[in-house]
């Protein structure tokens, strides 16, 4: 991973960002994520995360995930690749989730985009620096989030309702308000309309973005 600095420019001035998507399951994060790196305008490229749980029907290694196995993640941890990991004991066992010093980033180059959550968010903000670190908080009201996960998983080869039922009750202390303040997360965008979500992120972005620094 390289951060390109010339001497006397601060990060501030002269570097892409880190967007990171978060918000609690059924907000739409992987939904926002994908249209945002389609809108070519914004020029956003894909941080791709890491985890070990299984892939799911119409998942694609290295599009939605790395997916990787147990020992291939202690791998990565052992040669001192992870920059952030969480895990998370689902109903199938324990899964994780890591950002992966790969290569892939480089703020001299442009902004990224990735899903991240309220914990993850230090572990970047200590490999990149805060300036870099730009959460974008994803809110849609409990009872529609809760409709919107149900008729998801009800389209899937084998839904597996119990593990959306864990993980809405586990958001509640993830997400917790305090948990999001510790973080610097003092701002929501709604998802009930994802044109008008997509329109104001698209708006933070132009405003913090590598695209709109000015040159020369
Ligand atoms: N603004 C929206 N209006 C209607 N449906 C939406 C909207 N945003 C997302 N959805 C739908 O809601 C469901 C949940 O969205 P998505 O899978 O993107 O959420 P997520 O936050 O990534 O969830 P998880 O953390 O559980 O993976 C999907 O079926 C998606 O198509
Ligand atoms: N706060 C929590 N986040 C969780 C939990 N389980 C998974 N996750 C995070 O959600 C996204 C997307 O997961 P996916 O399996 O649907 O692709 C990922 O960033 C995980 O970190 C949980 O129990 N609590």
């Amino acid at each position: 991973m390289s951060c390109v600095l010339k001497s006397g420019e601060t990060p501030h001035e002269t570097m892409g960002r880190l967007f990171c998507v978060l918000g609690k399951s059924g907000s739409g994060k992987d939904t926002v994520f994908r249209a945002l790196v389609q809108e070519r305008a914004l020029g956003l490229r894909p941080v791709v995360g890491y985890t070990t749980r299984p892939h799911r029907e119409f998942e694609t290694e290295g599009v939605e995930y790395h997916f990787r196995s147990e020992a291939e993640f202690a791998a990565l941890r052992e040669a001192g690749k992870i920059i952030e990991e969480r895990s998370y004991r689902t109903m199938h066992g324990v899964w994780r989730y890591a950002t992966v010093d790969d290569g892939s980033i480089d703020f001299s180059a442009g902004s990224y985009l990735t899903i991240a959550t309220p914990e993850a968010l230090g572990g970047l903000r200590a490999r990149f620096g805060p300036a870099a670190v730009v959460p974008l908080y994803l809110e849609v009201e409990d009872g529609l989030r809760l409709r919107r996960m149900i008729r998801r998983e009800s389209r899937r080869e084998a839904p597996d309702y119990p593990e959306v039922c864990r993980r809405f009750l586990a958001d509640e202390q993830d997400f917790a308000r305090e948990v999001l303040r510790q973080q610097g997360v003092t701002a929501s965008i709604s998802n009930r309309r994802l044109r008008d979500c997509l329109a104001q992120i698209a708006g933070i972005i132009r405003q913090a973005g590598f695209a709109e620094i000015p040159r020369g």
